[in-house]
């Protein structure tokens, strides 16, 4: 992999969220000039360390989106500057929030214990961390229905599904199929074609429901996804809130806040509650570090 600027040696974590994996490092002032070449030789596979998505820790002061967002909140210290492995910029991360939080824990840079929560800014505004008997959660803010309604073709779908637009901070489309079957068959090698085609794209969810759907109070759902900039991934955990959120506005006014969400990488958590400014989606799940390096990019 080449990249255009000087290189230059990257201390490195690998962190993981039910398999959602992100190369993560800190640059606390934001100088390291981190190009879509350098983005994408990190996360690799094969000719670099290897992710879905390459996470940047940098002081919100010494961000230029970081500085707005303190404006939000000024607790939000720290701002996750998150990439999709093709080097292009996403809005939010569900599964890479609670990962930068158990870095940024582990290099000293924040404390959290229980009880307590991190405020973090992302590109989505800033986003509430705490712990929780999953690992962590996070509150993902308010979110919305799009108002179009997008057609999805993925290959070996056999037919033209209706999705649902859901915006979690950054934009899903998801598309509910009848069984487990139908879901394993669907080819996520391919971008699933969507129509209308949203202008900053998609992430897309496939998801079936549980027989029961709910059990215990809790709705269950399995789900696959295909992200924008990284392809098929073992999770994606504003995915899997974008999944629940359509499953119950499908299901209707007696279905539950509660959701476990399969994934093929493990189960998150997914809860919708009321605050005074409108309904909020929560996610909680596992974060692992799960070794460090350096690299030469
Ligand atoms: N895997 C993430 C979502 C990462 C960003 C996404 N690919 C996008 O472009 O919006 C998650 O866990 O939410």
């Amino acid at each position: 992999m080449t990249t255009t600027a000087q290189p230059t040696t990257v201390r490195f974590t690998k962190g993981q969220g039910t398999g959602n994996d992100f190369v993560l490092f800190s640059d606390p002032e934001g100088d390291f000039d981190l190009t879509p070449d350098r983005i994408r030789a990190l996360a690799d596979r094969h000719f670099g360390v290897g992710g879905d998505g390459v996470i940047r820790a940098v002081r919100s002061e010494n961000h230029p989106e970081g500085r707005a967002i303190l404006e939000e909140d000024d607790a939000a210290e720290w701002f996750m500057d998150y990439h999709n492995a093709d080097g292009s910029a996403a809005e939010m991360c569900g599964n890479g929030i609670r990962v930068f939080t158990a870095y940024l824990l582990e290099q000293g840079l924040a404390t959290l214990t229980p009880g307590e929560t991190l405020s973090i800014g992302t590109r989505a505004g800033v986003r509430d961390v705490q712990l929780n008997a999953r690992g962590f959660q996070v509150d993902l803010g308010r979110w919305r229905l799009d108002d179009e309604h997008p057609e999805v073709r993925a290959r070996d779908l056999h037919a033209v599904r209706p999705g649902l637009g859901l915006s979690v901070g950054n934009p899903h489309v998801v598309v509910a199929l009848a069984t487990a079957d139908e879901l394993a068959k669907v080819d996520l090698t391919v971008i699933p074609i969507i129509e209308p085609a949203p202008l900053e794209g998609a992430n897309v969810e496939f998801v079936v429901p549980s027989d029961p759907l709910v059990a215990d109070g809790v709705g269950r759902i399995t789900m696959r996804v295909h992200e924008r900039g990284s392809g098929e991934t073992l999770s994606c955990g504003t995915g899997a809130a974008a999944a629940a959120l359509a499953v119950r506005y499908y299901a209707g006014p007696s279905a539950p806040d509660q959701w476990r969400v399969d994934v093929p990488g493990g189960t998150v958590g997914v809860r919708m509650f009321a605050t005074e400014d409108g309904e909020h989606v929560s996610l909680s799940g596992p974060a692992e570090l799960v070794f460090t390096g350096e690299l030469a990019i």
